[in-house]
């Protein structure tokens, strides 16, 4: 095959392979980009997908994992402008609205993620009078199982209501929509509404003032006058379970909800380790000496800014357990058995409009990694 394809056959197959997903509708789309004379080599060429495509390495083979693939094709589309833009025209789409993602409820009443087509999003924007050129300002944020790329795209200058009737969705707060989203859904919808937000809030330079911009793909904006590039930032987090062997620690702030006792987190300072951050945040809100930590887990949170969550589980001596409350930050600290924790992990939070202390205090939700670290205590306590 390789023999076959020609030189500038070749490069007519790289730009047909920058209009489509990773496997996509390859035939079907090159027909609409290519002059005549290269659509009969180039159909020819997609007939045979595997073979040419394999040899050609142009997004590496099929051997790989199908992860492997993916994370290739989405490297290329962040380095390659001419490549993501021709991916978005075939790409899924997810809207948000002034930053709330839209969503739609299924026939059981369940709310899922609104995912669109590019060509759904230019037909909205055309029926709304708008320039198409908005479809440009997506942000690549991943690639479905089904090797097509994903975008996501503030239409927060459309009116709102007149998006959600066409579409049939509707948009919801982030905090809400968190909650109500399922599975893989959930990171993906607070990572599209981080990337856009962390653009809307970098639209210039720190240094000279002066406008920055943006790759097509969004994965970095530089400065026009001064060349200093930036990347998407998420500030680094430490959240760590305490237990003195026999107990857990919990603790709230008096912004928290009514009732609810979480781990314990803090920001890490420039210069420090995780370890150090562990320690340091736990003697400073609780005025106790970690003795041991080990990792669990990490999250991305994007309440209030994005942060990196990296959650670990951490041992303090019973003789030194304690707690020296700061009560600064924090409005209670308290040791829970575990007969006590498992009743919070089965209790449901109390509606919002709740006033008073509600029966008993509760744990964050399945989402948060909070909510994983006390999980993962309790279950190691019941194996004792
Ligand atoms: N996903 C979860 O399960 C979970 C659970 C608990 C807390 N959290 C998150 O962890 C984060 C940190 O927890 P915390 O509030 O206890 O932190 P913290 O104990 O470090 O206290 C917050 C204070 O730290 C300072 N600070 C230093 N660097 C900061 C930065 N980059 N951004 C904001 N403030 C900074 C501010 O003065 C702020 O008031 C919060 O965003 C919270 O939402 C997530
Ligand atoms: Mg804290």
């Amino acid at each position: 095959m390789q023999s076959w394809v020609k030189r500038s056959h070749t490069d007519t197959a790289k730009r047909a392979l920058n209009t489509t997903s990773l496997f996509g509708t390859v035939c079907f789309k090159v027909q609409t980009v290519l002059i005549d004379e290269e659509v009969e080599m180039v159909t020819h060429c997609c007939s045979l997908i595997r073979g040419p495509f394999k040899s050609l390495q142009l997004f590496g083979s099929r051997d790989c994992s199908s992860y492997v693939s993916r994370t290739r094709y989405l490297m290329r589309l962040k380095e390659d402008d001419e490549a993501c833009r021709g991916a978005l025209q075939s790409g899924n789409v997810l809207l948000y609205h002034k930053l709330a993602p839209l969503l739609r409820q299924t026939q059981r009443g369940r709310y899922q993620l609104h995912v669109l087509q590019a060509t759904d999003v230019k037909g909205i924007l055309g029926k709304l009078g708008k320039d198409e050129q908005l479809l440009n300002t997506s942000v690549l944020i991943g690639c479905s199982d089904s090797d097509i790329a994903q975008f996501s795209l503030d239409v927060g200058s459309l009116e709102k209501a007149a998006v959600e009737e066409m579409c049939g969705g509707v948009f919801i707060d982030l905090r809400k929509a968190f909650f109500l989203l399922k599975g893989p859904e959930a990171p993906l919808v607070t990572k599209g509404q981080a990337l856009l937000r962390w653009h809307q809030t970098h639209a210039y330079c720190s240094a000279t003032g002066q406008p920055t911009q943006r790759n097509q793909a969004g994965s970095q904006r530089v400065c026009l006058t001064n060349g200093t590039t930036y990347y998407p930032q998420m500030a680094p987090v430490v959240i760590v379970l305490l237990s003195d062997g026999r107990r857990c620690l919990l603790a709230r702030q008096s912004t928290f909800p009514l009732g609810m006792y979480s781990a314990l987190a803090g920001f890490c300072d420039m210069g420090e380790t995780m370890e150090e951050t562990l320690r340091r945040e736990v003697a400073e809100e609780v005025g106790l000496e970690v003795e041991s930590l080990q990792f669990s887990g990490s999250q991305h949170w994007p309440f209030p800014q994005s942060s990196f969550m990296v959650a670990c589980h951490a041992t303090v001596s019973p003789e030194n357990a304690e707690v020296n409350l700061d009560g600064v930050e924090l409005e209670d600290a308290r040791w829970f058995t575990l007969e006590e924790i498992e009743g919070a992990l089965k209790r449901k939070p109390p509606p919002q409009s709740t006033k008073g202390e509600p029966t008993g205090f509760w744990v964050p939700p399945s989402y948060a990694i909070a909510n994983k670290l006390i999980q993962e205590w309790a279950n190691q306590q019941k194996k004792l």
